[in-house]
């Protein structure tokens, strides 16, 4: 493993019991789980809160964290799986090393994530995290098989709200959403996403969205924007209540968090041609409201 030691702001570290790459720059602190190698925590220096939730009740590894930045790979919740498939893939579960980085001046601080071995698929993930005004994730994919791939994948971003209840999501109004609390059935999206008031719990995919997304905050006065390349689909996810009350892992903190999250899932699966290469990046980034 390239240690990181040598990068300017860069040290490893616990955080909840996780090992952990901490990044501080003079615009934003972020930790970074090298289980799953997932981002757990995104501080901007004049932020009042976490723009990342994770969760109070969080188990230990192996189970998946349950918070932060998954990185749901190389397929989304079991699409295309067998039933007893692991939900979302293996990068969440897999040990990630640190291989590469810099220092980027007034920019930030740019780290190079691999995970260990991951026997279940040909394809190879590489994970870049760019930590400086905004956050940057870019995962590539790369199939160096002579056959092509077919995947699914997702940035399943819990962000920190004051209250489930009270936030909107724009950047979706007009589209059509596949609704996994309503049989996948197709539903046409009118205005902001809020959080249904006859049955408060969320599970909707958006094929072939814009890829800009706003998270209106007024309990927490900020707007989180993720602005997203190379994913098609956007996944708005909260369970609500009753569906928090069987996650251990969540129980009463449900409206603590809204999931939206960059993905390339349900029709807009991706074909990774024999040697070639596909890359999802997420930027994120907040403002005051
Ligand atoms: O419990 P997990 O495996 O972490 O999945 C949490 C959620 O992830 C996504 O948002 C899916 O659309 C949901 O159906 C799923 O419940």
């Amino acid at each position: 493993m390239t240690t990181s030691d040598d990068i300017g702001g860069v040290r490893y570290d616990t955080f909840h019991g996780l090992d952990a790459v901490v990044v501080e720059t003079p615009q934003a602190v972020a930790v970074i789980s090298l289980f799953g190698g997932q981002v757990v925590s995104f501080l901007p220096a004049d932020a009042t809160a976490d723009v990342i939730w994770l969760s109070p009740l969080l188990a230990a590894p192996p189970t998946p964290i349950r918070g932060g930045v998954p990185l749901c790979w190389p397929y989304f919740a079991r699409e295309g799986q067998p039933d007893d498939a692991p939900s979302h893939g293996y990068a969440r579960t897999a040990r990630w090393d640190v291989i590469g980085g810099r220092a980027n001046g007034s920019e930030g601080v740019e780290l190079v994530l691999a995970p260990q071995e991951i026997p279940e698929t040909l394809l190879q993930a590489q994970l870049t995290v760019r930590v400086g005004a905004a956050l940057e994730h870019e995962l590539r994919t790369h199939n160096p098989s002579s056959e092509p791939v077919t995947m699914t994948e997702a940035f399943h971003n819990y962000f920190r709200v004051a209250d489930v209840g009270s936030v909107r999501v724009g950047g979706l109004d007009g589209l059509s959403y596949l609704d996994k609390f309503d049989g996948m059935r197709s539903h046409a999206q009118q205005g902001d996403w809020v959080l249904p008031g006859d049955d408060p719990r969320s599970d909707r995919v958006y094929p072939a969205a814009g890829g800009r997304y706003r998270l209106i905050d007024p309990g927490l006065g900020r707007v989180i924007e993720v602005t997203v390349r190379g994913g098609r689909s956007a996944v708005v996810w909260n369970p609500g209540e009753y569906g928090a009350a069987g996650m251990t892992d969540v129980g009463p903190h449900w409206h603590e968090f809204l999931c939206v999250e960059a993905a390339n899932a349900g029709p807009d699966s991706i074909v990774v041609p024999a040697g070639g290469t596909h890359t999802l990046s997420q930027t994120i980034s907040v403002s005051a409201r």
